[in-house]
């Protein structure tokens, strides 16, 4: 498997390399070969990948990514298209909408991967959050973001928030998701209490290069405790 990390030095908030640690580990104790390629700005973007991971960013961060990640737009597209499996959180989730106008009015252009806008707002959404997917389990994270994301009809909502604000604190709607694309406001980094889900990309990426073999299970008994503790925690 071939992990492609988007900007790990400009969009890492709340540990959310730690996608990246937990996939790369899972396919690791499963013997499954896996090699991470990190992304960076004017970097050549393999075509090969499985699997690309995007973390959250402040609006400064996503103003100096700007640039070079709308310029990659047609070649995310095609492989959204082709089924390559991304997991976007926050910042990232929302460049790969179609565009996000920060509170102080800043356009931040997407790529349009995924049918969402999303536009700043002066409060922040910030708390614990977790919401269940109806095939790969619930999602354990914590968000912290001042866009308000609008979904259109080309994407669903990745769950509905129980008691997070969610996409945009009103239609309670978290993240989104089309083909093998997953957006979500969940930090934490969201993997590491939500093996299933982790798992879930896993399978994804592996049934589209033709491997359609069951995961081996692991042991996810710390993972699932920390997750129960983290669902009981105020928001
Ligand atoms: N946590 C994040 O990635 C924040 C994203 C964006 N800067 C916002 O505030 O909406």
């Amino acid at each position: 498997m071939k992990l492609i990390h988007l900007y790990p030095r400009e969009m890492n908030i709340y540990g959310d390399t730690g996608n990246v640690l937990v996939l790369r580990r899972r396919l690791m104790w499963r013997g499954l070969p896996v090699e991470v390629v990190p992304v960076s700005i004017g970097d050549r973007l393999p075509h090969d990948a499985d699997i690309l991971l995007g973390g959250g960013g402040q609006d400064a961060a996503q103003g100096e990514i700007g640039a070079d990640f709308a310029s990659r737009g047609a070649e995310l597209r095609a492989m959204a298209d082709d089924g390559v499996v991304m997991l976007a959180i926050c910042g990232s989730y929302q460049m790969l909408g179609h565009e996000f106008i920060t509170h102080d009015g800043q356009r931040i252009a997407g790529v349009g991967v995924l049918d969402v806008i999303t536009r700043g707002q002066a409060e922040r959404l910030i708390g614990n959050n977790h919401v269940d997917t109806p095939d790969a389990g619930r999602l354990v994270g914590y968000e912290n973001h001042s866009g308000m994301t609008e979904l259109g009809p080309g994407v669903r909502p990745l769950g509905r928030t129980a008691i997070g604000r969610g996409n945009n604190g009103r239609d309670h709607t978290e993240g989104a998701v089309r083909d093998n694309v997953i957006g979500t406001y969940l930090h934490g980094p969201v993997l590491a209490k939500s093996p299933r889900f982790a798992d879930s990309l896993l399978q994804r990426a592996l049934r589209r290069r033709g491997a359609d073999v069951e995961l081996e299970p692991l042991d996810d008994t710390l993972a699932e405790q920390a997750a129960s503790v983290a669902v009981r925690r105020p928001r």
